[in-house]
C-alpha cells in the first residue's frame, strides 16, 4: 500500500498581493515543479508549528500563520500527499532559497504561468477564485 504523508505549505503573501513561490531543486522529490514552501508534519507537531519551523529552515525567515486555504489528497506514483495550505505573512527576515532552486514573488493573477506540483493546483484555483481574504 502507498504511504500517505501529511504536508503543510505556506501561501506567503506580501502587501502587493504577490505570492512567494518556490521551485523544487534537483535534489528534492518532484524536481522542477513550483510549490508552496513547507514540508512534512512530524510526530506530535501542530500544522502551524511545522510551517513556522520549515519556513525558517528553508527560507531563513519567520512567518505568522493565518487561516487554512485548502486541503487536498493527491495520489502521486510513489506516495499519497495530504497537503494543507495556509495563508501566511513574513514577520521577520528576508526569504532566501536555502534548499530550493529559486524563489519568486509572483502576482496573484500570474500564478497559473508556473508549472505547479499537481497537489498544489486546488490552492492556486482557490487563490484565483478570490476565496481567500487578502
Ligand atoms: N513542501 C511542499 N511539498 C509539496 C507541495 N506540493 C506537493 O505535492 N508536495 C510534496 C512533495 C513531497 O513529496 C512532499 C513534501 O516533501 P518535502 O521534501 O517538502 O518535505 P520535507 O522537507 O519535510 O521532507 P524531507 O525532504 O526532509 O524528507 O509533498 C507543496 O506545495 N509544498
Amino acid at each position: 500500500m502507498k504511504k500517505t504523508v501529511r504536508v503543510v505549505g505556506a501561501v506567503i503573501l506580501d502587501d502587493k498581493n504577490r505570492v512567494l513561490c518556490a521551485l523544487r531543486s534537483n535534489a528534492m522529490a518532484l524536481p522542477n515543479f513550483w510549490e508552496f514552501p513547507g514540508g512534512k508534519i512530524e510526530e506530535g507537531e501542530k500544522e502551524e508549528e511545522t510551517l513556522v519551523r520549515e519556513i525558517y529552515e528553508e527560507l531563513g525567515c519567520t512567518i505568522e500563520v493565518h487561516e487554512k486555504i485548502e486541503e487536498v489528497h493527491y495520489e502521486y506514483p510513489q506516495v499519497i500527499v495530504h497537503l494543507l495550505t495556509y495563508r501566511a505573512t513574513i514577520i521577520e527576515g528576508e526569504p532566501k532559497a536555502k534548499e530550493h532552486a529559486e524563489l519568486r514573488w509572483v502576482p496573484l493573477g500570474d500564478l497559473k504561468s508556473l508549472e505547479w506540483a499537481p497537489a498544489d493546483i486546488p490552492t492556486v484555483e482557490a487563490l484565483l477564485a478570490n476565496q481567500v481574504n487578502i
